[in-house]
């Protein structure tokens, strides 16, 4: 690279027009003061926990609906609203977020309760080490130092029961009866409705004392949803019409998410400002989203388990080679050249049969049943993801970075 070329650049930067006048606006992070379209469910909320404000104990409450609906945002806006207004009125709410899918066992949610007060009682418990049933008495203790409303919002709840089981909601479901002054109620969050077979019926009749449902939002929502938050993310003039339509759009056909709508007009306002252009255009929204599926795409391959990576490069090998499509019979002989090149045991083809399912399931490569006449039915498996993103992600995982460096023809002489 050149000392001209880089200062294009830079000029380029310097005279291009402003895009962002606040990008923060857009990030996940950031908390709205207004959220449009989710009035009922404030409203829900507001009257499930205002018994606060007359000194009974709230019910419990499930919030459910699909991912980007706005539950979190909206528990997060209605919880700091009642915190403010209890402090007004000189009534003592403690309000403790717990995100399950980062602190997802039964000890870490009750020490990050007892620590919560760990100012005000001088206890801390360490992220591990006690005999759990220690941590419970103290987080007994700690709440129960005065009269106060606990809000415990458990967020991602699913998270945690398929990782520690039930238990911790038992625990905290029933532990109103054996304090005397604090009272806790429980929010919890979950996008994922199966979960709830997970539960025992107790435990799942007193989490969901109350419901409230997010459903999905559909274009038209998402429009307003993105207007209110493009008026402070960029600077005036910037926005061809069609982006934030475009935008809504595409996110209403994924479900109705919202947040699948703001990282789409994020991501192509930085495509522009990349470019140096001076308006963000339709143009960049498609390239936005195809980014963003390349990005959740490398997201799914990276957390394969082990054996579905293999036999992905098996794929990657065949297809390379111009051998795709193939069938289930070639892929798994090539799949077992690799496992043993890696020294793992090779599953048996009826399972990996089951993991070309999974992978066609998630959309890394395309498996359609084809009639072979009087031969029966079989696969044509082909490769939906490029060679290239899968090496690249390959290049940084150790157990599978051997596979790099085989070839598809001295693999079949070796065997
Ligand atoms: N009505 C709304 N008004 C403004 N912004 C919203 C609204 N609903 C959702 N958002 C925004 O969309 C993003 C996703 O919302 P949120 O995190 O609350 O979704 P969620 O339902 O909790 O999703 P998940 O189940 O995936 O955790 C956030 O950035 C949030 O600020």
């Amino acid at each position: 690279m050149d000392d001209d070329y880089l200062s294009s650049i830079f000029e380029k930067y310097l005279h291009a027009r402003k895009i962002f006048k606040n990008k923060e606006v857009l990030r996940h992070s950031y908390t709205p003061k207004e959220l449009p379209h989710r009035h009922k469910q404030i409203d829900d909320l507001a009257h499930i926990l205002v018994p606060v404000l007359r000194g009974e104990t709230p019910s419990n409450v499930f919030v459910y609906g699909k991912t980007g609906t706005g539950k979190t945002v909206t528990v997060k806006f209605v919880t700091e609203e009642l915190k403010k207004i209890s402090q007004k009125y000189n009534i003592p709410v403690e309000v403790i977020y717990i995100n399950c899918e980062i602190i997802d066992t039964h000890y870490r949610v009750l020490a990050r309760i007892v620590n919560h007060f760990k100012e005000e009682s001088g206890i801390e418990v360490p992220l591990v080490g006690w005999p759990t049933d220690e941590v419970y008495a103290k987080l007994k203790e700690v709440i129960d130092a005065k009269e106060r409303f606990v809000i415990i919002v458990l967020d991602e709840i699913d998270k945690l029961i398929k990782k520690s089981g039930d238990d911790i909601l038992y625990s905290l479901t029933r532990i109103n009866s054996e304090l005397s002054k604090a009272k806790v109620s429980i929010i919890g969050i979950s996008n994922d409705l199966k979960f709830k077979e997970y539960l025992d019926a107790r435990v799942l009749s007193s989490l969901s004392e109350e419901e409230v449902v997010f459903p999905p939002y559909d274009a038209n929502q998402l429009r307003d949803i993105l207007m209110q938050r493009a008026k402070e993310a960029f600077y005036e003039g910037v926005l061809d019409d069609a982006v934030v339509p475009l935008c809504a759009a595409l996110a209403a056909r994924e479900h109705g998410d919202a947040r699948r709508a703001l990282d789409l007009l994020r991501v192509a306002g930085e495509i522009a400002e990349r470019e140096g252009a001076s308006k963000v255009t339709e143009r960049h929204v498609w390239k936005a989203q195809e980014k963003i599926e390349q990005d959740t795409m490398e997201e799914v391959i990276k957390t394969l388990p082990l054996h579905s990576k293999v036999l992905l490069y098996a794929i990657v090998m065949l297809d390379e080679n111009g051998e795709l499509p193939a069938n289930t019979g070639e892929v798994y002989s090539i799949y077992k050249m690799l496992c043993d090149s890696l020294d793992v045991e090779p599953l048996t083809q009826r399972r990996v049969s089951d993991l070309i399912n999974e992978l066609d399931m998630l959309g890394i490569i395309n498996a359609k049943v084809v009639s072979k006449g009087r031969y029966g039915r079989t696969k044509e498996i082909r490769l939906n993801v490029t060679p290239y993103m899968v090496k690249n992600i390959y290049r940084h995982d150790e157990q599978v970075r051997p596979l790099l460096t085989l070839s598809l023809s001295r693999q079949r002489r070796l065997f």
